[in-house]
């Protein structure tokens, strides 16, 4: 039941809003595009995307933006929706949902890093609650899962095998924080490939006391969308074990070695997969509301 016009008379001006919000955005701030992407994806995976993850906490509610393994998402994410939400009340008020702007500004962004373009279905509303209890129940993948926990978590939402290494996809961008691979760093069997291990070893060495210490997920071309990060998994340069470990697995290698040798692919089942995430449990009808303000409940 959504529509890609979905707001063409209502707020005619709802594609360009966005398109200029996230332009100057990513302009001054070139990390908000993987910020958002991760940010939509830890939106729709557990419970659909409906801006769940957006709703701050209250004294009466701890918010799923306070779950533990969100609490490193970054606020660029969040604030390039507070200022898409801010120019879009303006121009048409009550209109348009919180998880329609994720939806489309996350798309609008990968574009500006060279990703795939794919149509947005819109008419999502937005979730009435948000709750950290449901995020602890690890709904969410964890790099150190093995492959056979990754490939059920996904299957569990209907997306196959080669959906979920296409996604994996996503860490072409962006870094993640030395705590999430510092354990792997030290491990004689890690697969890294050795001089990439001592790299990090350095660039982690403080991270105990610096728990901001980054490293990009992709060191060949870190702020680019492309299929370097498949290039780089069998010569031992995946940043996390779950990169490395879809290398590794007959089940997922398959689909490594195809996005590897070709991008054109890579970015077909990409934009495919990323368009069905962002269908994913979508609420419709009275089973959601248009949010005035991004960060609360109406
Ligand atoms: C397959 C299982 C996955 C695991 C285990 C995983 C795990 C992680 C971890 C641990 C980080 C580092 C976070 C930090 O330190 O701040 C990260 C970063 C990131 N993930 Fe994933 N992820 C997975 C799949 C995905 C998917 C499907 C997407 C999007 C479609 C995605 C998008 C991102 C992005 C864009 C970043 C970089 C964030 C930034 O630079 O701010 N990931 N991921
Ligand atoms: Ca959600």
């Amino acid at each position: 039941r959504l529509t890609t016009d979905f707001y063409s008379k209502s707020c005619p001006r709802f594609h360009d809003i966005i398109r200029d919000t996230i332009t100057n955005k990513q302009i001054t701030t070139p990390t908000t595009a993987a910020a958002l992407l991760r940010l939509f994806f830890h939106d729709c995976f557990p419970n659909g995307c409906d801006a769940s993850v957006l709703i701050s906490s209250t004294p009466f509610n701890k918010a799923e933006r306070d779950a533990s393994i969100n609490l490193s998402l970054p606020g660029d994410g969040f604030d390039v929706i507070v200022r898409a939400k801010t120019a879009l009340e303006l121009a048409c008020p009550n209109t348009v949902s919180c998880s329609d702007i994720i939806s489309v500004a996350t798309r609008d962004l990968l574009v500006t890093v060279g990703a795939p373009y794919y149509s947005v279905y819109l008419g999502r509303r937005d979730s009435r609650t948000s709750n950290s209890s449901l995020i602890s129940a690890d709904v969410l993948p964890l790099p150190s899962s093995p492959i056979s926990k990754l490939i059920q978590q996904f299957e569990a939402r209907r997306f196959s095998v080669q959906e979920m290494v296409a996604l994996s996809g996503a860490h072409s961008i962006g870094f993640s924080h030395c705590k999430e691979f510092a354990g792997r760093v030290t491990r004689q069997d890690s697969g890294y490939n050795p001089r990439f291990a001592d790299a990090l070893k350095k660039a982690c060495s403080n991270y105990p006391k610096d728990p901001t210490l980054s490293v990009f997920n992709d060191i060949m071309t870190p702020n680019k969308f492309d299929n370097m990060y498949y290039q780089n998994l069998p010569k031992g340069l995946g940043l996390l074990e779950s990169d490395h470990g879809l290398y590794s697995d007959p089940r997922t290698r398959p689909f490594v070695d195809l996005y590897a040798k070709d991008q054109d692919r890579f970015f077909k089942d990409f934009a495919g997969a990323m368009q069905k995430l962002s269908l994913y449990g979508v609420k419709t009808g009275r089973r959601g509301e248009i949010r005035r303000r991004c960060d609360a409940i109406n």
